[in-house]
């Protein structure tokens, strides 16, 4: 956190400014107030309209401060949240797809809401405090000494036992803090999953199940931040009574020493009044010292995700597709034991067409993907050009294709948006993608056109329209590889084949389409199908040479028919 006050150290220095101003001021008001109690005690009228005029000048400026103090403070947090919040974001951006998965999107949510208000409620609020009754009480020690020395000695003595009490609270709540963090994003993480399944909820009358899990998790989400309020309440509890304890000693002490006649009424008003200043400031101060150590955990992760770097992307070279992507004996699984991936070794010559085909589960996508560069904890080697996936930038490979999943995301804006995704394009660039993906008519019946809103995640388009809107949205990028990721499945069968054959056509364009659509007319015109089973490539070759070979392919072609 230290350098999100460095980044603002200007306005940190006038928050701080302003505060030891206001501080200072208000425990000022213990010395005016021992002045008007002399001056009454004297009856000295001319004094007392003097010291009137001068309080009443006194507190306006005081206003004037505090205004400026809270100004600054409120200022500064909202700075600080802005930065925290950006550079988080900025660093779950850069994550690879690999890394990302790792976590749950909710997590990735919680850490920006939930952790970064924890940010401003556990840290910057209590920092803030911390100083401004830090300056008090050194402020109200000083004026104590200046009224009697022997009560100060006693206060100190007295605060020396309120200081060792709560510090034993810090290392309880910190820990108690970190899984409250974790609750929330858990719950986070159930709320998205059940409003996200919302339709399959209403439809399967899922009700009872969706309020128990949701009940169930807000149960544990509140129990623990039950558990970490129980620990602010009980270090609060301590160092309150502590507190009164302060104020007891100066009490009794002062009054015994005005009977003695060592201090005047007025030093004893000056002193009550400083006391709380003493006491208050501490109990401040040691209820939030606790709670400004329990964010550590908390501000590690949020550092985590904002410090994130791709490992060695500066020394990794750019990666080229200007002849083949050689895939030699690939292994590849999700969870170190099952192997999803068992060996595959092909050749994707530049602007040849390949339909992957097989059962449903046996690779064929995590294959794709890992082509794709989306994964690199396998064996084996996949080369662009002559070049090792290993040596390449991971983020330079993902761009050089364009993947379209049978789930298309749509961002809640228009369809020229949704196409061009906020990047400068031609007109004839724009109409070509729309004529090739199929979708000019469509565009010429909805009520805006191009500007037509989609809706959450395309809750306003079919699914059919969705992928043609992913098809224009690749085919604007002119990437030399293609993914159709079973990216025409929702797309009737007219529709489908006059869109892939376009693409078919296209010739510089590598294309690599995943299909379970066994339509003869359309694999005819692939260069090569990939035949899979287990993880393995069983059979490859044109249509003819596989229909031909009467084997696995021709099999599965005739069950599908
Ligand atoms: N992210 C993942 N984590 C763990 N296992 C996964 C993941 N993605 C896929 N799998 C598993 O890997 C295997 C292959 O899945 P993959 O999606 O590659 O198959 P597929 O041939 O494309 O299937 P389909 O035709 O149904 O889309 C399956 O058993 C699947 O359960």
């Amino acid at each position: 956190m230290i350098r999100y006050l460095k980044q603002y150290k200007l306005l940190l220095f006038l928050t701080v400014l302003f505060t030891a101003i206001s501080s200072l001021s208000y425990v000022f008001i213990a010395i005016l107030l021992q002045q008007v109690m002399d001056i009454v005690d004297m009856g000295d009228i001319d004094g007392f309209i003097r010291i009137l005029l001068f309080s009443l000048a006194y507190f306006a400026l005081m206003g004037v401060f505090m205004y400026l103090q809270s100004f600054f403070s409120k200022k500064f947090i909202c700075k600080i949240m802005k930065a925290v919040r950006s550079k988080t974001f900025m660093g779950i951006e850069k994550h690879t797809i690999e890394d990302y998965a790792k976590n749950h999107t909710a997590d990735y949510l919680s850490a920006i809401t939930n952790d970064v208000k924890m940010i401003e409620d556990n840290f910057l609020l209590p920092l803030l405090q911390v100083i401004q009754y830090t300056i008090i009480f050194i402020a109200s020690l000083a004026v104590m000494i200046y009224f009697d020395i022997i009560v100060t000695v006693c206060v100190i003595i007295a605060i020396a036992i309120m200081l060792i009490v709560p510090s034993l609270f810090g290392g309880l709540l910190s820990k108690r803090q970190d899984k409250y963090s974790d609750m929330l994003s858990v719950f986070t993480n159930h709320v998205k999953d059940l409003l996200s399944g919302f339709e399959v909820i209403k439809s399967y009358r899922m009700k009872n199940y969706v309020l128990s899990r949701f009940e169930a998790s807000n149960e544990d989400t509140i129990k623990a931040k039950y558990s970490v309020d129980k620990a602010i309440a009980a270090n609060e509890a301590v160092s309150m009574v502590l507190a009164l304890l302060v104020q007891v000693v100066v009490v009794f002490l002062s009054a015994y020493f005005i009977i003695i006649g060592r201090i005047s009424a007025g030093a004893l008003l000056g002193m009550v009044q400083v006391s709380s200043n003493l006491a208050n400031p501490l109990l401040i101060i040691f209820s939030n010292i606790p709670k400004i150590k329990s964010i550590k955990p908390i501000a590690q992760k949020l550092n985590q995700l904002s410090d994130y770097e791709k490992q060695d992307a500066s020394t990794k070279k750019s990666p080229t597709f200007n002849d083949a992507i050689c895939v030699e004996n690939l292994h590849f699984s999700y969870d170190k034991e099952n192997e999803v991936i068992g060996g595959i070794s092909l050749s994707i010559e530049k602007g040849k067409k390949y339909a992957f085909v097989g059962k449903s589960g046996c690779g064929k996508s995590t294959l794709i993907k890992l082509i794709a560069g989306y994964y690199s904890d396998f064996t084996g080697n996949v080369l662009y050009d002559a070049d090792s996936l290993s040596i390449l930038d991971i983020d330079k490979i993902t761009a050089l294709s364009s993947i379209i999943h049978q789930n298309v995301y749509m961002f809640d804006e228009s369809i020229f948006d949704n196409i061009c995704l906020h990047e400068d394009y031609s007109e004839k660039e724009l109409q070509s993608a729309l004529s090739d993906s199929g979708l000019s008519s469509f565009i010429k019946q909805v009520p805006n056109g191009l500007e037509y809103h989609v809706g959450e995640n395309g809750a306003n388009l079919s699914g059919g329209q969705k992928q043609r809107i992913a098809v224009a949205r690749a085919l604007i990028r002119k990437k030399p590889l293609l993914i159709l990721d079973e990216g025409t499945s929702a797309i009737d069968m007219q529709t489908a084949y006059d869109i892939e054959s376009r693409l078919l056509a296209i010739s510089d364009l590598t294309l690599l389409t995943i299909t379970h659509n066994m339509s003869k007319d359309i694999l005819e015109l692939y260069d090569e199908i990939i035949f899979m089973a287990e993880g393995k490539i069983v059979e490859h070759g044109t249509f003819e040479a596989l229909i031909a070979k009467h084997a696995a392919f021709y099999d599965f072609y005739q069950l599908k028919k």
